[in-house]
């Protein structure tokens, strides 16, 4: 196959980033959320804007967790743009290697110009070399392209004791690649390797090590001490030819290990790419790796003994999982109180929320459509206060404004209201948002735009909302099976009816039953939450007895 023809390196005119939405897709809420809180800065930004780039030259792992996957999350996080040239592809998990396929020289050259040629790179990133071939390769078209730092993590054994290059590429290695090389990241059993063998087990091994390995040609060598045994203190060594800087950490207890040093290499790009010397970039790096490990120490990511790193942390999305406010099966009795009744009956908001949460409600909404703001925020409060005590969701009908004012668990929003996307903006990650739909094109932008869950109604005609559609338990149905999200059927639910829509044949989003007069228009708002659960149960195992 002809090779490439390179291009001369010239400037080039990117135009402005588009929306950042796809139609119909949401691959996690919280993806969506970072999105949509970030859309009006990428509408602002300017034409032109330089970007610090690294390119990795690495392996690729198939379970995402060091080589290139690895080095490219590493860079996302530091907002740095990431380019690849494989040298291998491995067959990894968390348990080990299961093989390799090494990449043609050639084939590494060619994307190696296509990168350089175009896009450029402040900092190119070494970590898996499996040939001498491709070293030689890799430095001759490194001689073509202006690189203002070379880092090299001399990748040689996986954590789980796998062989990722030979001892083969040690020659080429010293000669051509380590000469050029402004960082060198060997781990200890690496600088052992690159010094034929030599004792490299405790802190004063380290020391000497680096000196050694220095005369080797590198302008700083860095020996991580995650393999130093019996140490709770994690120390890497910096050495510059003439002094040694000592990062510490203290040792994380966890499993999740594999790929911290194609991190930390990539970490230490990333911050050169920026604009920082050496010992901030190794500063930084370490910092970011030390956190990253940290905050991923209790993941459950594969059944091996080596688990990989929450790389993304700071986008928070995977904090949020197991401790969420919000779990659908709280919308199995979905209270939605109603002043007018409740003063009928002689009792205040919060009154009525006590007793419908002893009667059994699963989740309560403060609906208010006359009142002013500061009863509505002093009724709110104290309900959210008689709700907390039971542990139940409280969110707040249609005001953002109150659900903030009074630190609301969420806000239930109609089509009127604020879009979801701003609504999720303004609450963050952690918050509840329902929102009412009556269609399925409504129901897919709720799940685009980082809704929590959806009320579906009216699905009876009722008199507690004026003017509004009914859409019967098919249109029900349709809502359900547009979007991943769970639903609450709402909209002239009593007790005879609540067998039709919660019996079997049941869409499986439908999760539960709001429900307003039935609960508040009552002599004992305890009494009959007590009653409407009955009729869920006995609905629920019903549908349950006949699926089976
Ligand atoms: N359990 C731990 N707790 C805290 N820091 C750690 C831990 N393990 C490693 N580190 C740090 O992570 C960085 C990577 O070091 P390590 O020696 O583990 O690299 P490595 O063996 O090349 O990793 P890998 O090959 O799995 O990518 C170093 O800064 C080290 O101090
Ligand atoms: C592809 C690849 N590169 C580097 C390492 C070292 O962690 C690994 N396990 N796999
Ligand atoms: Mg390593």
């Amino acid at each position: 196959m002809a090779m490439l023809a390179v291009q001369k390196l010239r400037p080039v005119r990117h135009p402005p980033v588009q929306g950042p939405f796809q139609k119909s897709t949401r691959p996690n809420a919280q993806f969506v959320r970072m999105a949509a809180s970030e859309s009006a800065t990428s509408d602002t930004m300017p034409i032109s804007v330089k970007v610090p780039r690294v390119l990795t030259v690495a392996g690729s792992d198939s379970g995402g967790g060091a080589g290139i996957q690895a080095d490219m999350k590493t860079c996302a996080a530091l907002g740095v743009f990431c380019t690849t040239a494989i040298t291998a592809l491995t067959a990894q998990n968390t348990i080990g290697v299961q093989g390799i396929y090494p990449v043609p020289a050639k084939f590494l050259e060619k994307q190696l110009k296509s990168v350089l040629s175009d896009i450029g790179a402040d900092v190119v990133k070494t970590g898996m070399l499996p040939s001498a071939e491709c070293i030689e390769t890799l430095c001759s078209v490194l001689d073509l392209f202006p690189i203002r730092a070379v880092v090299v993590d001399p990748v040689m054994v996986a954590t789980s004791g796998d062989e990722l290059a030979g001892a083969g590429i040690l020659d080429a290695l010293g000669k051509k690649l380590l000469p050029r090389t402004d960082i060198l990241t060997p781990n200890m059993p690496e600088a052992s390797q690159l010094l034929g063998g030599a004792s490299v087990t405790n802190f004063e091994e380290m020391k000497k090590a680096a000196v050694e390995i220095h005369k080797m040609g590198p302008r700083y060598v860095l020996i991580k001490g995650g393999h130093l045994s019996g140490s709770d203190d994690m120390v890497d060594i910096l050495y510059d030819g003439s002094e040694m800087h000592e990062y510490h950490g203290s040792r994380v207890e966890t499993r999740n290990t594999h790929g911290t040093g194609c991190s930390l290499a990539s970490a230490i790009a990333a911050e050169l790419a920026k604009g920082s010397q050496m010992r901030q970039a190794v500063q930084a790096a370490k910092e970011y790796v030390k956190e990253t490990i940290q905050r991923s120490s209790k993941l459950t990511i594969g059944g091996g003994s080596q688990g990989p790193l929450n790389h993304l942390h700071r986008l928070n999305h995977w904090e949020r999982l197991g401790q969420s406010h919000f779990k659908p099966e709280s919308l199995l009795l979905y209270a939605v109180t109603d002043s007018s009744m409740n003063e009928r009956w002689g009792r205040s908001t919060s009154e009525a929320v006590k007793e419908v949460i002893e009667g059994g409600a699963t989740i309560v909404q403060i609906r208010e459509k006359e009142a002013e703001s500061g009863d509505f925020l002093q009724e709110a409060e104290a309900s959210l206060k008689v709700a907390r005590e039971y542990g139940i969701p409280l969110v707040i009908n249609d005001r953002l404004d109150i659900a903030l004012a009074c630190d609301a668990d969420g806000v239930h929003l109609g089509q009127s209201d604020l879009p979801v996307s701003r609504a999720r903006a303004i609450l963050g990650p952690n918050k509840i948002i329902g929102v009412s739909c009556k269609t399925p094109e409504q129901a897919q932008r709720a799940w685009e735009e980082g809704a929590d869950y959806i009320g579906s109604g009216g699905v009876y005609p009722t008199n507690t909302k004026q003017n509004n559609k009914t859409i019967g338990v098919e249109g029900l149905r349709k809502v359900c099976e547009s979007s991943p999200l769970p639903v609450v059927a709402i909209g002239g639910i009593k007790d005879h009816n609540v067998q039709e829509v919660m019996a079997s044949p049941r869409p499986k989003q439908l999760r539960g039953v709001a429900v307003v007069s039935g609960l508040f228009n009552q002599p004992d708002v305890a009494v009959a939450a007590k009653h409407f659960r009955a009729i869920l149960a006995e609905a629920l195992d019903e549908s349950y007895s006949r699926a089976f």
